[in-house]
């Protein structure tokens, strides 16, 4: 039966020879125009790398994209064009061209790209990272700058700090006294940052001793959706391939769990009646306050309480965390920077064990090693935007719906911007002027522009705390006496680029 089958197959080849010829000669035809041949008319396109069908560029890009893409700037210039299957996205790679789109043209590159993932995680864009640039947007984004991150309300958030850093500190020295085991930095510093965030948004926490795990398990499990790639996003006739691989239905079950969640978490605030004894000190008290007497003049729903709260944590914990872990990372890389740093943070605190902010703002090469941090370990390596028409940037012509990509990661590491870029040295921040607020564009690790991130304050308050507090009270070094230059820099990709191997060290408490 199977051969009687292979041979009306070929019989059948035989008698539509011709016609197959006919359509092969065609698709040839057809692969040539549109791959080979790219009619540009009078167009002046961006520099490309070789494409491929269907793939577009695709297969030049490996897990480490911010790599691969730095990589192909280096040969192809600091604004490229590729394409991500059929989606044709513009890379941005240098100061000046992140400036043309983040400031000169800022209004035409207000929006961000979204997806079928950002859509059903963030509600619908009714959070601000993804919202359309509108009023609604504004709206909420005004909320975040003046009601949830303003000064004063992360001042307010010193006695949080506080104790979340003690709580951490007092966790390092009992593994100190009991026993001789390495400290496991990335994960005090994940837990911290979780717990910070935690409070000041929901007024709790919700971490693993308390087993409440449920929370921390679907925010682990959004940054990965986040992170990973919709095969149907960029090329649409594949996407059966997220309904046949389990994604799709991954993203639909940890958005219903996610809203079940946040829907208790919700009612439980307008149920206890915060608003009526005023104390509206937690980012969920003063969202609902707001939900519910519509004071501001702003009117948001409940699902813009839910996605604004799914921002503050995906933008709020993960990326301090990293912060940390680079910081230290690069602390245990470099002793000597270390003894210094310790000198000073020492020699301010002389002896006292509570830091206050205004200690802080002294610590002049504290500040200068979180700064360089975030310039060589920009933690989230990419800002993404989309043009809303046809523009021309540096002299070339982008069409509307191009997707923006600036590799704030390969800006922060050019060596036009900056000597021995590739060198960690935090001594260069002491007498410059230049800083991570979104005005410098060789360094933009939050950012610039109107989508500039809102919790630049809050996130530094947090991260000085820890850093100056766990520099004073311990002396750092690497385990099993391996030496600085061995210590593995290898990292694991995501919406935030951390460390693939936990950060180990070996504390000795310090005496004062
Ligand atoms: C070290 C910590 C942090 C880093 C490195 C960081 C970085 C960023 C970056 C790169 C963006 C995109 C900006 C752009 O596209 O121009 C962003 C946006 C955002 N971030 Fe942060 N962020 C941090 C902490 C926080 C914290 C603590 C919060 C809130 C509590 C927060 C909330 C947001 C929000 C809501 C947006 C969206 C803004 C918009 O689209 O208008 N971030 N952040």
């Amino acid at each position: 039966m199977f051969s009687t089958n292979v041979f009306g197959f070929r019989q059948q080849v035989d008698e539509y020879l011709p016609f197959l010829y006919f359509v092969s000669t065609l698709l040839f035809v057809w692969f040539l125009t549109k791959f080979l041949y790219r009619p540009t008319g009078n167009k002046n396109l961006p520099p490309s790398p070789p494409k491929l069908p269907i793939l577009g560029n695709l297969y030049q890009l490996n897990a480490l994209t911010h790599r691969s893409l730095q990589s192909l700037a280096k040969k192809y210039g600091p604004l490229m064009l590729l394409h991500f299957g059929n989606k044709p996205t513009l890379i941005v790679s240098s100061a000046d061209v992140a400036k043309e789109i983040m400031k000169t043209r800022d209004l035409i590159f207000a929006n961000k790209p979204d997806s079928s993932v950002t859509k059903r995680l963030l509600y619908d864009g009714k959070d601000v990272s993804v919202a359309p640039y509108g009023e609604y947007w504004r709206q909420l984004k005004s909320i975040f700058v003046l009601q949830l991150l303003s000064n004063n309300r992360v001042q307010s958030f010193h006695s949080i700090r506080e104790e979340e850093t003690a709580l951490l500190m007092k966790k390092v020295s009992r593994l100190v006294s009991e026993t001789s085991s390495p400290v496991n930095l990335s994960e005090m510093f994940a837990s911290l940052a979780n717990d910070v965030v935690c409070r000041a948004a929901l007024g709790r926490k919700y971490s693993e001793e308390r087993n409440e795990k449920k929370f921390l398990y679907l925010l682990r499990e959004i940054s990965e959706l986040l992170a990973n790639v919709s095969v149907g996003e960029f090329i649409p006739w594949l996407s059966w391939i997220d309904r046949v691989s389990g994604f799709k239905a991954r993203v639909d079950k940890v958005a219903k769990e996610l809203d079940e969640f946040l829907e208790g978490v919700i009612q439980g605030s307008l149920d206890s009646g915060q608003d009526q004894n005023g104390s509206t000190d937690n980012f969920l008290d003063i969202l609902t306050k707001i939900y519910k007497d519509n004071t501001l003049g702003v009117s948001i729903d409940r699902d813009s309480i839910k996605g604004i709260l799914v921002d503050v944590f995906v933008g709020g914990t993960d990326t301090t965390s990293t912060v940390l872990e680079w910081a230290m990372t690069e602390l245990l890389r470099h002793p000597i920077i270390m003894d210094k740093l310790q000198n000073e943070v020492r020699g301010i605190l002389n002896g006292k064990q509570n830091i206050a902010d205004n200690d802080l703002e002294k610590m002049l090469l504290l500040k200068a090693v979180i700064k360089e941090t975030l310039r060589y370990h920009s933690s989230i390596p990419f800002l993404a935007r989309i043009t809303g028409q046809d523009v021309q940037i540096m002299g070339y012509d982008i069409a509307a719906g191009t997707m923006i990509i600036i590799n704030s990661w390969a800006i922060g590491r050019d060596p036009e911007s900056w000597e021995e870029s590739g060198k960690f040295q935090p001594e260069r921040f002491l007498n410059s002027s230049i800083d991570f607020k979104g005005l410098d564009f060789q360094m933009i690790p939050f950012g610039a522009g109107r989508r500039r991130c809102p919790g630049i304050g809050f996130a530094m308050a947090t991260i000085e705390f820890a850093l100056a507090s766990i520099v004073q009270k311990f002396d750092w070094k690497l385990p099993n006496g391996e030496k600085e230059e061995d210590l593995d820099m290898t990292e694991h990709p995501g919406i935030t680029v951390h460390r693939k191997k936990p950060l180990l060290a070996v504390a000795t408490q310090y005496c004062f």
